[in-house]
């Protein structure tokens, strides 16, 4: 990571393990490389074994250490098996980014159960399978942490109702995971990014890309976020400066939800230093400039 500049000081987690599920694409491989790039050991883990792979071999010609866990986090078997083969691999889990999730958009009504199920077993059972596993497994023993990626959808969000009712439950199991863990010297915490410049942006449909540019005209910040800037507030949550934060949420999502209508927001800002992240993604949908 010879040009990537953190804000955190180096080796803030030398000897630490972490999980990073949906680390091979997005905000997950930006927090990946951020967390080793800190000295942590990466597991990462996904449904797409080769995407696995590419940012492992990334962290590794860097100089940092990471593993691969491929599985579909609906699955609790495998979600067991893979949280017994990263405490076989590296010996200890000190955090968990519960980061793996997505949805497809479409309205209520476009949505049957088979859908709807997909959805929240992805945005919500699959988190607390990960949650689960590495307490019982893991943290109830030994404390720890760990970060839920929810979604800015607060009050609703059209066409992502199936994923928004996911996370809204996502947030609760949050709140609910902080009290009954603490005493067990786990933290439970989740980041709501709101609309941010990820790989995961080119995944919608092609009539959907003005929409997505347009997005930034809501944000009273005036620009999408960044990968690093979801990754940053992890790793804050993640680490010692976060020792007494437990069950919140922490949006990142430039005052999205306090926009007014009738006030415009800043015009096209941009990042202020994109160049400084260089591993983030540019997504296509974004186009040039
Ligand atoms: C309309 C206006 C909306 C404006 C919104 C603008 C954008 C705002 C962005 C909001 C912020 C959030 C951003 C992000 O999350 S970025 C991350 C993006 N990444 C992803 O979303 C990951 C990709 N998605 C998926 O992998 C899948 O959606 C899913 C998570 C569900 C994976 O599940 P699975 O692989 O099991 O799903 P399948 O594809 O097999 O489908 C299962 C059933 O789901 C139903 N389905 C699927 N697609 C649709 C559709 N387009 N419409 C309706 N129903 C759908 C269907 O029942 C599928 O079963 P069948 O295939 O048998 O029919
Ligand atoms: N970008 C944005 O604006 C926002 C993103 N988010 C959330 O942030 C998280 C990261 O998204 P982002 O990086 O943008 O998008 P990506 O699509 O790049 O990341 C999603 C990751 O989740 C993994 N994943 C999805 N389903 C499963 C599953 N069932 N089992 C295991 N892994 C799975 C994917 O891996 P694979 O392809 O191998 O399945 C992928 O690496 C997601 O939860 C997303 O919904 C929330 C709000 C806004």
């Amino acid at each position: 990571m010879s040009s990537y500049r953190s804000a955190f000081r180096p080796g803030l987690f030398d000897g630490q393990v972490v999980i990073v599920t949906g680390g091979g694409s997005g905000i997950g491989r930006c927090t990946a490389h951020e967390l080793a790039s800190l000295g942590a050991k990466v597991a990462l883990l996904g449904r797409n074994p080769d995407k696995l792979e590419t940012v492992r071999a990334e962290i590794e010609g860097e100089g940092g250490e990471a593993a691969c866990f491929p599985l579909d986090i609906r699955e609790e078997p495998a979600v067991e098996a893979a949280v017994a083969a990263v405490l076989a691999r590296f010996g200890r889990i000190d955090g968990l980014v519960n980061n793996a999730g997505g949805q497809f958009p479409a309205p209520l009504a476009a949505i049957n159960q088979k859908g709807w199920e997909a959805v929240v077993r992805t945005n919500l059972t699959g988190g607390f399978l990960v949650a689960r596993a590495c307490f019982i497994q893991w943290m109830a023993d030994h404390g720890g942490s760990i970060v839920n990626i929810v979604a800015d959808m607060w009050n609703g969000m059209p066409g992502m109702g199936h994923s928004g009712a996911a996370r809204a439950g996502m947030v609760n199991f949050t709140e609910t995971a902080a009290f009954e863990w603490a005493g067990c010297a786990v933290r439970v915490n989740a980041v709501a990014p709101g609309w941010i410049a990820s790989s995961g942006m080119d995944r919608y449909p092609p009539h959907m890309r003005d929409i997505i540019r347009g997005l930034a005209e809501h944000v009273p910040l005036g620009r999408l976020g960044l990968e690093a800037e979801v990754a940053a507030a992890i790793t804050f949550l993640l680490s010692p400066a976060a020792a007494f934060i437990s069950g919140t949420t922490l949006r990142v999502d430039g005052a999205a939800p306090n926009f007014k209508p009738h006030w415009p927001a800043a015009k096209g800002k941009p990042a202020p230093e994109w160049d400084a992240f260089p591993l983030a993604s540019k997504p296509s949908v974004l186009g040039e400039g």
